[in-house]
C-alpha cells in the first residue's frame, strides 16, 4: 500500500492545507519519495528526497511528530546536506498511519519569517490539525485499497463466471439483468454488457419462476430466444443480504448440450438406438434397416403391424436415432381419447373457445412436440372429420388452435403414424381419406407378427426371461425342451406383448431352475393341445413338442450370442460356451442369418 497510488488526491490535500495555513506542505511515502508538494517543493514531486530527508526519517522511525524551530542548527538536522545553510525557517511534521502501519509523512515548512510565525504561533493546534490531515490521507488510502479489493473480487468473479460451462446471470428485484457471464450472453443472445438493463426479460423470468414452482429437480424450462424455442435445465437461487432478497442468480444449461456431453462421457455416442429391438429374422432386420436409414430424414413414417409387434418401440428408436433426440417424443393413441377431446388435444385451443376452456388456452400436441417427434398411434381409427384437419396440418405445416382466429402456429415436429388396421382396405370402405393415406404412406414400414418370424420367438423369450428373473430376483435360467416347443409353436395373437406377459407369468409361477411347461399360462398349453388334435396324423403330428435338430442348433447359437451380448462379451466367448470353434460359429451364424 503506497501513497503513490492516490498521488492526485494527496496533492489536492497538500494544496488545501497550504492555502488554509499559508505555509508550504510536503508529503512523502515510507521510501521518502516526495508524493506531493506546494510552493518551492512542488518541483520535486515524484522525486526522491535523499540527502534532505533526515527529519522525516526520524519522525517515521519514532512514529511521532517532530518540530524543528531552527532548521540548519538543530542537532537533528546535522546529517542533512543543507545543515548550516538551510533555506527553511521552521518545520513541523507527523507520520501518516493506516491500521497501525506507517504509510508516509506530512510536513509543514516555513521559508520566511511570516510563515515561521504562522507555524509556531500555536504549535499544539497546528499539530492537531496536521494529525487530522494525516488521518484524512490514510482514510483516502484505505478507501482506495477497499475499492481495489472490490474490483479485484469482481474481476475474479467475472473470470470464474466466464469460465463456467453454464450460463449464469443475476437479476435484480426489478427484473433487470445485473450481470451475465459469457455463456449467458451467448445462450440468450444478450448483446453487450452496457445494454442489459434495457432488456425486457419478463417473459423468460415468468417461465422460469413458473417452472421452478411446478417441478422437482432437475428443472426444465423452454425459453423463446429469437424465433426459436430452446430447452434449458435451470436453477434459481436468491441472494439474501440482511434478511432481504436483493437479487436472484439463475443458471442455465442447454439440454441439447447436456445430452450430447452425457453421450460422450457415457461412451454410448455410437450406441445403436435400434439395439432394443430384438430379432434376427430377415423380416425384422429389413424393418430395422429401413427405420435406421430414414431416422435422419424428416419424412413421415407409417408403421403397420398387429398389436404388440413393436410399433411404438420402433417409433421411439427412430426418434432416438435422429438429430431430434434431445427434443420431446410425444405419443398419442387416437382411439384412447374421446372424439370430442382428440381435436383439442392435437391442435390445442384458445382461451374462451368453449365452455370450460382453460384460461390462457392450451397448447396442442403438435406444439408440445416442438422440433421433436409426434407419434400418432392407431391413426386408422381417427374420425373422418379430424382426418381432414390432420391432412391440412401435414400439408401446410402449420396448425391452428381450436377457436384460434386465424393465427397459425408453425409445425416443426416429425410425424410417425402407426396402425394395426389395413389402411388401403379402410380407404376402400370409405373410412379413411385416400389423400391422407398417401400423405402418411411416404415411408411405410411393415412390422411382422411374431408367428411370421418364429425364429425370433425363443430369442425374445430368453431376453424377457433374463429381464424378468433379474427384476424379480429369481435364479431361473432357460426353458425346458417342452416349454421351448410350446412357445415356438404358439400363434401369439398378441405378439411380443403377449410373449412378455407369458414369460412374466411363468417366472412368477416357477419354482424350478428353468421354466417348465406346467408354469406357462393354461391358455398356451390348451391352444397347443387343440392344434395338435386338429393336426393331421402325419409328420407334423408325430413331431409335436419336438424341435428339429436345425431349429435346436439355431436356438442354442442365438441363446449363446444373447448371453454374451448381455454381458457385453465377445463373439468368441459364445463359441466357447457352445463348444465349437470361432470359425464354425461364424459359419453357422451366417447360415442361420444370425450375423447381426
Ligand atoms: N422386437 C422387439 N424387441 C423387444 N421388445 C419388443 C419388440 N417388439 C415389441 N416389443 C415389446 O413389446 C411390447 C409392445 O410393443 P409396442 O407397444 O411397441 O407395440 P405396438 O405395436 O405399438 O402395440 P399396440 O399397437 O398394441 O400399441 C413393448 O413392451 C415392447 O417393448
Amino acid at each position: 500500500m503506497s501513497l503513490r497510488e492516490i498521488q492526485e488526491s494527496v496533492q489536492q490535500i497538500a494544496w488545501a492545507v497550504a492555502s488554509v495555513l499559508r505555509v508550504e506542505v510536503e508529503i512523502a511515502d515510507t521510501d521518502l519519495m516526495r508524493i506531493a508538494g506546494t510552493g518551492r517543493t512542488q518541483a520535486g514531486v515524484l522525486h526522491t528526497m535523499a540527502g534532505q530527508d533526515h527529519v522525516y526519517r526520524s519522525s517515521l522511525f519514532a512514529g511521532q511528530p517532530v518540530v524543528i524551530t531552527r532548521p540548519g542548527e538543530d542537532e537533528r538536522c546535522r546529517p542533512c546536506a543543507h545543515f548550516g545553510n538551510c533555506a527553511e525557517t521552521g518545520e513541523i511534521c507527523c507520520p501518516i498511519m493506516l491500521d497501525g502501519q506507517k504509510v508516509g509523512v506530512i510536513g509543514l515548512l516555513a521559508f520566511d519569517q511570516e510563515q515561521r510565525e504562522r507555524l509556531f504561533s500555536d504549535v499544539s493546534s497546528i499539530l492537531n490539525f496536521l494529525q487530522k490531515m494525516a488521518e484524512l490521507i490514510s482514510i483516502k488510502l484505505k478507501e482506495h485499497l477497499m475499492y481495489v479489493e472490490q474490483q479485484l473480487a469482481l474481476e475474479k468473479l467475472r473470470v470464474v463466471m466466464d469460465d463456467l460451462d453454464k450460463a449464469m446471470l443475476t437479476v435484480d428485484q426489478g427484473d433487470r439483468i445485473v450481470q451475465a457471464n459469457q455463456r449467458a450472453r451467448q445462450f440468450l443472445q444478450l448483446g453487450a454488457q452496457d445494454c442489459f438493463a434495457a432488456l425486457d426479460i419478463t417473459a423468460w423470468l415468468a417461465a422460469i419462476r413458473e417452472a421452478d414452482q411446478m417441478q422437482a429437480n432437475p428443472k426444465k424450462v423452454v425459453l423463446e430466444i429469437g424465433h426459436e424455442a430452446k430447452e434449458f435445465l435451470f436453477s434459481l437461487k436468491p441472494i439474501v443480504l440482511d434478511g432481504k432478497i436483493r437479487e436472484w442468480v439463475i443458471t442455465l444449461d442447454d439440454v441439447e448440450e447436456v445430452v450430447e456431453i452425457a453421450r460422450q462421457v457415457g461412451g454410448y455416442e455410437r450406441e445403436d438406438a435400434f439395439a432394443v429391438i430384438v430379432g434376427s429374422s430377415p423380416s425384422i432386420q429389413r424393418a430395422k434397416d429401413v427405420a435406421r436409414r430414414v431416422a435422419e430424414s424428416d419424412s413421415t413414417v407409417l408403421l403397420q403391424g398387429e398389436s404388440g409387434t413393436g410399433k411404438e418401440l420402433f417409433a421411439k428408436a427412430i426418434h432416438q436415432a435422429s438429430q431430434r433426440n434431445a427434443q420431446p417424443f410425444i405419443s398419442i393413441n387416437c382411439t384412447a381419447i374421446p372424439e370430442q377431446l382428440l381435436e383439442s388435444e392435437l391442435f390445442g385451443y384458445e382461451e374462451g373457445s368453449f365452455t370450460g376452456a382453460r384460461k390462457g388456452g392450451k397448447q396442442g400436441l403438435f406444439e408440445l412436440a416442438g422440433s421433436g417427434t409426434l407419434f400418432l398411434d392407431e391413426i386408422g381409427d381417427m374420425p373422418l372429420h379430424l382426418q381432414g384437419k390432420l391432412l391440412r396440418v401435414l400439408q401446410e405445416k402449420e396448425v391452428q388452435r381450436v377457436g384460434g382466429a386465424g393465427k397459425a402456429i408453425p409445425v416443426h415436429a416429425r410425424i410417425i403414424a402407426a396402425t394395426h388396421l389395413d389402411l388401403p382396405e379402410r380407404v376402400t370402405q370409405g373410412l379413411f381419406r385416400m389423400d391422407l393415406f398417401y400423405r402418411l404412406h411416404v415411408i411405410p414400414i411393415h412390422l411382422p407378427s411374431l408367428r411370421d418370424r418364429r425364429e425370433d420367438i425363443l430369442t425374445l423369450a430368453n431376453r424377457c426371461l433374463i429381464e424378468c428373473a433379474t427384476r424379480l430376483g429369481k435364479p431361473i435360467v432357460g426353458f425346458s425342451q417342452e416349454t421351448k416347443a410350446l412357445l415356438f409353436h404358439h400363434d401369439w395373437p398378441g405378439n411380443v406383448r403377449e410373449l412378455a406377459n407369458v414369460i412374466e407369468y411363468a417366472v412368477n409361477m416357477e419354482t424350478a431352475a428353468s421354466i417348465q411347461a406346467t408354469s406357462l399360462p393354461g391358455a398356451i398349453v390348451k391352444a397347443r393341445k387343440r392344434d395338435a388334435l386338429s393336426a393331421s396324423s402325419g409328420h407334423e403330428g408325430q413331431r409335436e413338442g419336438l424341435l428339429s435338430l436345425k431349429e435346436m442348433e439355431r436356438l442354442a447359437i442365438a441363446e449363446a450370442l444373447l448371453r454374451v451380448q448381455i454381458r457385453k462379451g465377445r463373439k468368441e466367448e459364445a463359441a466357447e460356451l457352445l463348444g465349437i470353434s470361432r470359425a464354425s460359429l461364424f459359419r453357422k451364424m451366417k447360415e442361420y442369418g444370425l450375423s447381426k
